[in-house]
């Protein structure tokens, strides 16, 4: 479960980017986070992920209080949420699924459990037989799934995910996101911020919508 109650969101002494945002995640959604260009939907992202606390108020993700959360706590939230960002962070000096296993590093497992687990989220992705391929040698569609299977290979609650399909095809876009859906419908909450309206309609069941200052939360109705 995801929960913002009252939330502010300021960098150093600038403006509130986000201002008095109140909502909730139950388990198993697939929330769709939208707003023009610099609105706050990475920003957003970033408190649920805990990769910055809030200026105030009360962000609660799976169970742990981010706002109380001193940061040498916050590795333990990153297994319970994988995170996609918007530049996918892989490592080019390392093979594809050396990419994968580093989040495993800090989970005690041993080379052979690791390697199979790193496998299984490759496979899952649509990567299997790539593990060994450099990332510059894949293309931006399977980079960003490379990164997905990096973000699930701890097997996380909750999935965020910012921008996953910009600079992809249709297509491909399309794959990505079915990749999302099939976690999501194995019980995984999904949060993706993206600008692709029409895209994001033909997954997301609710959409969280942040537009100077304003904050919307909307059902999809049903069909
Ligand atoms: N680390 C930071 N320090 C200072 N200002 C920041 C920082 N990160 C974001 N901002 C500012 O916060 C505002 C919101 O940025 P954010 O990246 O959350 O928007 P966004 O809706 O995701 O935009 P886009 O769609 O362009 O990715 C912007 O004005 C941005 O300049």
């Amino acid at each position: 479960m995801i929960e913002f109650q009252h939330v502010f969101k300021s960098y150093g002494r600038g403006r509130n980017i986000l201002a008095d945002i109140n909502f909730r995640v139950e388990p198993g959604e697939f929330v769709f986070v939208s707003g023009p260009s610099g609105a706050g939907k990475s920003t957003l992202l970033k408190l649920i992920g805990g990769l910055e606390p809030p200026s105030r108020g009360s962000v609660q993700v799976h169970g742990h209080r981010i706002d109380k959360m001193p940061p040498r706590a916050r590795p333990y939230l990153r297994r319970a949420v994988g995170v996609i960002l918007q530049d996918t962070h892989l490592l080019y000096d390392r093979s594809a699924i050396a990419n994968v296993l580093l989040p495993l590093s800090v989970a005690g497992l041993d080379t052979r459990q690791a390697t199979t687990r790193a496998r299984a989220a490759m496979e899952k992705v649509g990567l299997s037989g790539k593990e060994d391929l450099n990332p510059v040698e894949m293309s931006g569609g399977e980079q960003q799934r490379l990164a997905i299977a990096r973000a699930i290979v701890n097997r996380p609650a909750i999935l965020i995910a910012d921008e996953p399909t910009a600079n992809l095809d249709k297509d491909s876009a399309h794959r990505i996101m079915e990749v999302f859906r099939d976690f999501n419908r194995v019980g995984v909450t999904t949060l993706i911020a993206s600008h692709d309206l029409p895209l994001m309609a033909a997954y997301a069941n609710r959409t969280l919508r942040i537009d100077a200052g304003k904050f919307t939360d909307s059902q999809k109705a049903a069909l």
